[in-house]
């Protein structure tokens, strides 16, 4: 009896111990789970901070869910849901990313139209001076035939705003170099434009100029004959200087003084051709030589000091016309499309001698300022004689047979429709602002003596 009584009090005893046991490792093993949902959402959340979702509007619900509620809730089937949100807001990403990429395809073209060329016809070619006025027209055709393009200029007189509208195309490239220093780049051909044109602005630097058609001139000579390209080298109409053969062919060898505020332009340019056929002679440079006569078109600056920019300005605010000297020297004026079309016709053709460009209709000064006035509705303007300029070339007109039968090229547009688009630019330019410090043309001539 006394040893059943002992036997159950132990069995009591194990099953109390047993049972406290069993109590204990349930109270540990709830914290544990508490402790592990804890860590678990902790994590989730540096996730999302770690992938930029801190301000996403669409965060994943779970976000948003009470923390106490979580705890209660079965683990398992919480790691699954997770799974699940993290999918759906990978795939509004994907769902966001498609819309913007259609949205940036809605984007219009932001280039002019470019032919496509294929590998061995798309040519790499170097337009020096190519941000100035003759230089973008050019780049601008040479681009949409489908060529790369690349424009090396100083600012000199150059502007980037004339070729911006091919920043960031694939086959242009701008260079911001003066060519008096050399140049390393690959390139098949090469028109070499840099270089002041208005007497105004080569006569205000007149070393640089000199630099420039010479020390420049010989750099790309060298460029072109260190990677076998083609050169042409813009010469000018001022070669002939003050001429005494009219028209000029280009088999007449000028009449310049080389000694007299042109000859920075003149002579450096006549050096420039010599050096041309020296190189082409001696290093066997393939050059062509362009004799380019007065030109003119949008994208003249409108302190250009050429006459046209400055007849035209001065006829659309109604302020004296100025012509210098008696107004009976003459010149004959080419529209810049035309000239383009001359200068690519060139470089394409065999014809390695020099070749006139320009347009034959000549006029004197005097009937010419009364065209742009006439050109100009509601003009106001009078027309006044001053002083004349030193050296001033009187008679002035291409002889253009040769461009004629060897290039088949002759200018297409006419006197008044080309000064009537001229016109509408520089109305467009007066808009645009207002010319600066009201300086005007007559400031210019006479800061810069001319
Ligand atoms: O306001 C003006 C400007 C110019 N002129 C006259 O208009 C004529 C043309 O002068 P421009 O300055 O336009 O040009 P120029 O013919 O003297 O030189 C030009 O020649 C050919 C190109 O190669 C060059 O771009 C440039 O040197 C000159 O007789 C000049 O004296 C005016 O009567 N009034």
């Amino acid at each position: 009896m006394i040893r059943q009584s002992l036997k159950f009090r132990k069995t009591v005893i194990i099953v109390s111990v047993l049972s406290l046991l069993i109590f204990i490792f349930l109270i540990l093993k709830q914290d544990k789970i508490k402790n592990y949902e804890l860590e678990r959402h902790q994590k989730i959340d540096n996730d999302f901070q770690d992938v930029g979702y801190r301000d996403f509007n669409h965060m994943p619900k779970i976000y948003e869910v009470n923390m106490e509620n979580r705890i209660n809730m079965d683990s398992e089937s919480n790691v699954n849901k997770d799974k699940e949100e993290l999918k759906e807001a990978k795939n509004r990403i994907e769902q966001l990313e498609k819309k913007i990429a259609i949205l940036e395809g809605r984007i219009p073209e932001k280039y002019p139209d470019v032919k496509y060329l294929g590998y061995k016809e798309r040519k790499r070619i170097l337009v020096t001076g190519g941000a100035g006025f003759v230089g973008s027209h050019l780049v601008d055709i040479l681009m949409i035939q489908g060529h790369e393009v690349i424009v090396v200029d100083n600012f000199f007189t150059g502007r980037k705003r004339n070729v911006e509208h091919w920043f960031g195309h694939r086959h242009f490239e701008m260079i911001h170099h003066d060519i008096v220093n050399p140049l390393y780049v690959e390139a098949d051909e090469i028109y070499h434009l840099a270089s002041p044109a208005s007497p105004p602005h080569y006569m205000q630097n007149p070393v640089k100029t000199i630099k420039t058609n010479t020390l420049g001139t010989i750099n790309m000579l060298g460029l072109a004959r260190r990677v076998g390209a083609k050169i042409l080298i813009a010469s000018t109409s001022e070669v002939y200087g003050d001429p005494m053969v009219h028209p000029q062919p280009e088999s007449y060898w000028g009449h310049v003084n080389p000694i007299g505020p042109r000859a920075c332009y003149d002579e450096g340019k006549r050096v420039a051709e010599t050096l041309a056929y020296s190189y082409a002679k001696q290093e066997n440079v393939s050059v062509r030589v362009a004799r380019i006569f007065n030109t003119y078109g949008p994208r003249m600056h409108v302190s250009d000091g050429r006459v046209v920019s400055n007849f035209v300005m001065q006829a659309l605010q109604n302020l004296t016309i100025t012509v210098y000297g008696n107004g009976k020297q003459t010149r004959s004026f080419c529209y810049v499309s035309d000239l383009v079309d001359g200068l690519i016709a060139l470089m394409a053709s065999s014809y390695t001698l020099p070749v006139n460009l320009g347009n034959p209709v000549e006029h004197t000064i005097e009937e010419f300022a009364v065209i742009i006035k006439n050109l100009v509705p509601g003009c106001r303007s009078t027309v006044a004689t001053g002083a004349a300029v030193e050296d001033d070339p009187q008679r002035r007109r291409p002889d253009i047979t040769l461009a004629n039968t060897h290039l088949k090229w002759k200018p297409k547009v006419s006197l008044e429709e080309g000064l009537q688009r001229t016109i509408e630019y520089f109305r467009e330019e007066l808009s645009r602002t207002t010319f600066y410090n009201n300086q005007t043309y007559i400031d210019v001539k006479v800061k810069n003596k001319h």
